[in-house]
């Protein structure tokens, strides 16, 4: 089982990049106790109890249908967009409860990132693309526009490779340039939080380097759940691991400690290959 482990860890590049031991001190984001969801009559999040903090990478694995999506969906209720969803629990977002009736959810959703599976820009412009946000929030200067549309692309990688084309239209760069300014998108309203969907599965390997590369600086300046089904990419980047199976969180421990020591079989045979 060690060597299994091993291989594991060696295939991750884990023995060059392996994270400092992470202190448990750093504020919550999140977190989120007994929560269950129903999508009509299925039970697809069972007793989820699962903290999130500042400035840390937070990796969601686990196999196809386990809830991945589902949970991080729901960290910014963008869950309830499908018909005849129903909760339970609690999410508390820096203490506050996002179930509660009064809960301002488009507040949240300032607060609150997301990048999905596949790059989605709009059919606009690269400026466009990312100072979408900051107009809908009343910013009309220019200058100020010409600011965040910098500093997000900067923050995104993906500056030097676009600053003389700002005006092409982004559905003209690569799946993973693309990728790289819906990040910088996400980072234009300047979140607190990024939740990643799955973000380099529709991407090559240089492009998913690159965006891995790129979690690793945002971790400085956010806090970051990446839902992935590269047990690799979770070893590689993500301070903490969650395990989910069948609607439950199995394990959830720091990644280094998981990926060379689980505590439940159940862990050691998904991370080792066995199912999933
Ligand atoms: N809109 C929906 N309506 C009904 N059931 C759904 C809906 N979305 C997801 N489910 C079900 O909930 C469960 C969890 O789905 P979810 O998409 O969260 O899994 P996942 O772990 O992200 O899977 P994958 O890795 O394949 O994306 C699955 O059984 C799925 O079929």
């Amino acid at each position: 089982m060690v060597q299994v482990m091993e291989r594991t860890r060696e295939r991750a590049g884990l023995k060059q990049t392996a994270a400092p031991a992470v202190p448990d001190v750093r504020p919550l984001v999140y977190d989120t106790k007994l929560l269950n969801l129903w999508y009509g009559n299925h039970h697809a999040l069972k007793n989820i109890d699962l903290p999130i903090r500042e400035n840390e990478v937070t990796a969601i694995i686990g196999p196809s249908g386990c809830g991945k999506s589902t949970y991080i969906k729901t960290l910014n209720r963008m869950v309830e967009l499908v018909d005849d969803v129903r909760t339970s629990g609690e999410i508390l977002y820096r203490s506050r409860n996002i179930f509660d009736r009064n809960y301002p959810v488009e507040e949240l959703r300032t607060r609150v990132g997301m990048v999905f599976q596949k790059p989605n820009p709009f059919p606009k412009s690269i400026y466009d693309n990312v100072a979408y946000g900051p107009r809908i929030h009343g910013i009309r200067n220019r200058q100020i526009l010409d600011e965040i549309v910098e500093k997000s692309l900067r923050g995104a990688a993906i500056w030097d490779e676009v600053k003389d084309r700002l005006n092409t239209n982004a559905y003209s760069l690569s799946g993973g340039q693309q990728q790289r300014i819906c990040i910088a998108r996400a980072l234009a309203i300047e979140p607190d939080v990024i939740l990643m969907d799955e973000p380099t599965s529709a991407l090559d390997p240089i492009s998913t380097l690159k965006v891995e590369e790129l979690v690793q600086e945002l971790r400085e300046d956010y806090s970051i759940v990446i839902v992935t089904h590269n047990m690799q990419q979770a070893a590689r980047i993500s301070d903490r691991t969650a395990f989910f199976l069948s609607g439950e969180v199995v394990e959830f421990d720091e990644t280094d400690k998981m990926f060379s020591n689980p505590e439940h079989k159940r862990t050691e045979d998904y991370i080792s290959g066995r199912f999933g």
